[in-house]
């Protein structure tokens, strides 16, 4: 489903004053599409996708999954936690993988707490590492893995709930070129696979040449929405 940011503003109390993190910002991510976020160090990136998640409240503006009003500035906590519970994959810049659970257990957890009952749970977890190239690794906790491959269970994880919006922050900043450019592929065909508008913040534009858009902010605000030409 579309993800759809409607005038979003953020301020966050100073001192005496507020600052605006986010100023007055649109965006849209059509379906089965992703949009890198780029921009330098305070230009608002990590507040505006935490507004997309309904982790923190907009000061004004509107979030729309679907055409559907999802987050404003009077939505609750617990209406916010449902939402994305039900509708919104995440994943962090450090993959917070359960340290106990073995990589098909994450997956299998993930799609249990979020309701998912397809008629093999296991087999869609399977396929899923397959997808992001782990599926040999599937019995390996976190400390058995190296950091390139906790991120890809990390993104598989953030799938299995089937998500109709992925969010994903810095997801290349613990990878090498190379890697990172692979998890931004890898991402970018699984948005298109699966239908998930994907938002995807960056520091490292080199990383990005498979994405549908790029957006960079700069003191609060959208600069310019371009989309990459192909190659
Ligand atoms: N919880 C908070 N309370 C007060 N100010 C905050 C808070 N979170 C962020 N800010 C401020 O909001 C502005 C935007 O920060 P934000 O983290 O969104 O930027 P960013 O583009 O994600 O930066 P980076 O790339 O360094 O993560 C910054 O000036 C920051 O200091």
């Amino acid at each position: 489903m579309d993800l759809h940011l409607e005038n979003i503003t953020l301020t966050y109390p100073d001192g005496d004053t507020t600052l605006t993190a986010v100023n007055d910002v649109g965006l849209a991510v059509p379906a089965g599409t992703t949009t890198a976020l780029l921009g330098p160090s305070g230009a608002g990136k990590s507040s505006l996708l935490a507004v997309a998640a309904g982790l923190t409240r907009p000061s004004s503006g509107t979030v729309r999954i679907g055409g559907e009003i999802v987050f404003t500035p009077a939505t609750t906590v617990a209406e916010a936690t449902r939402v994305r519970l039900e509708r919104i994959g995440m994943v962090f810049q450090s993959p917070q993988l359960l340290g106990s659970l073995t990589a098909l257990e994450q997956l299998e957890l993930q799609a249990h707490l979020r309701g998912r009952r397809p008629a093999s749970l296991r087999a869609r977890a399977m396929e899923l590492l397959d997808a992001v190239g782990v599926a040999d690794h599937h019995a390996k906790r976190p400390a058995q893995l190296s950091g390139g491959q906790r991120q890809r269970v990390a993104i598989a994880r953030a799938l299995a709930g089937e998500p109709q919006v992925l969010l994903v922050d810095e997801p290349t900043s613990a990878l090498d070129h190379e890697r990172g450019t692979q998890v931004v592929e890898l991402l970018t065909g699984l948005a298109r696979e699966t239908g998930a508008a994907t938002l995807l913040v960056s520091h490292d534009a080199a990383t990005l040449a498979t994405v549908d858009a790029t957006v960079r902010m700069l003191d609060a605000r959208i600069e310019q929405e371009a989309p990459l030409t192909a190659g």
